[in-house]
């Protein structure tokens, strides 16, 4: 995967992709020390336009503050970093990966005499979980592993470390044959997928797990929350139990890469009519139409840059 064509940013300086380098004895690739986001950028009529951009970068500080990671930037220096990255890439629209890791240094747990480097890439990415899947539903399971208890890894935090658990529950949804992993949490309530949110949706009622179910607290799933509302459908936040899964009406995932899709199957049961439902559909429709410009940004979800 060679975007040899853009600039990255590092440590303040827009390098080319290809001298985007990092020691082999750094502390994040043996530790997995680091912290990111995802952001998506959208185009439009008005521009290129970032999405709920101080969200992701206030989130980014708070995951850092978890592991005593000290940005030497300031939030706002960060947002203009990113809306420059977007802008030297001449991206229309694409995804964002800022992250901030302790680099070469001294090896051993402790990171603290380790630097901590930040850097932003932005390439233009699709369909997270597929263009078909964002249309008719994909087909998931219920993970044998369970996402980490509250007291043993903070999944409020989009630490790099976490997705070594993920990745757990992808690897065995691919062996599965599935597209992506529904996780539990610790007690065995529905959590969130490996990277996404989740919705499911009874009798015109839109819940959520609650934010005691080790799950991420979602920019998309604050915002899929503010839509619903405003769209006139209840959003009920509480712990899930597995079998609701199968029962609900629809089902579907929130994420800035999975964005709203659709889920058809779980552990091959069919959701509902084994198709993306039509609540799903509206609120996917509203969402896109806000990023795409044609419906008003009532919520000031958009940063032009
Ligand atoms: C575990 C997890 N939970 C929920 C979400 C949704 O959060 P938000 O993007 O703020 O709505 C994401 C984003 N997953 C990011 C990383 C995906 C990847 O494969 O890397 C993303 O969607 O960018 C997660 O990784």
């Amino acid at each position: 995967w060679d975007d040899s064509a853009s600039k990255i940013w590092m440590d303040g300086n827009m390098v080319d992709w290809k001298d985007a380098k990092i020691h082999a004895l750094s502390h994040v690739v043996h530790y997995g020390t680091s912290v990111f986001e995802g952001i998506r950028a959208y185009d439009n009529k008005k521009g290129t336009c970032i999405f709920r951009l101080n969200e992701h970068v206030k989130r980014l500080f708070n995951s850092a503050k978890v592991y005593k990671i000290d940005i030497p930037y300031t939030q706002e220096e960060i947002a203009q970093a990113i809306r420059d990255t977007v802008k030297i890439n001449e991206l229309a629209s694409c995804y964002i990966r800022p992250i901030v890791f302790r680099g070469y240094g001294q090896l051993g747990v402790n990171p603290l005499s380790c630097p901590v480097n930040t850097v932003i890439a932005a390439w233009e990415w699709g369909s997270y979980l597929g263009e078909e899947g964002m249309a008719n539903g994909v087909d998931v399971g219920v993970s044998s592993w369970r996402k980490p208890a509250p007291d043993t890894f903070p999944t409020l935090a989009k630490c790099g470390a976490n997705y070594m658990n993920s990745q757990l529950a992808k690897l065995e949804a691919i062996d599965h044959g599935y597209e992506e992993a529904i996780m539990l949490d610790y007690e065995g309530h529905v959590s969130e997928g490996s990277g996404e949110n989740i919705f499911i949706i009874e009798d015109g009622v839109l819940y959520t797990p609650s934010m005691d179910s080790s799950n991420l607290k979602g920019i998309t799933r604050e915002s899929i929350k503010q839509l619903a509302n405003d769209l006139g459908y209840e959003v009920v936040e509480e712990r899930i139990s597995r079998e609701r899964l199968y029962f609900a009406d629809e089902v579907f995932f929130s994420g800035t890469a999975a964005e709203v899709t659709p889920i058809r199957s779980i552990d091959h049961k069919i959701i509902g009519a084994g198709k993306r439902g039509p609540i799903s559909e509206e609120l996917q429709k509203t969402f896109f139409d806000i990023v795409e410009g044609k419906k008003e940004d009532k919520f000031g979800w958009l940063d032009y840059v």
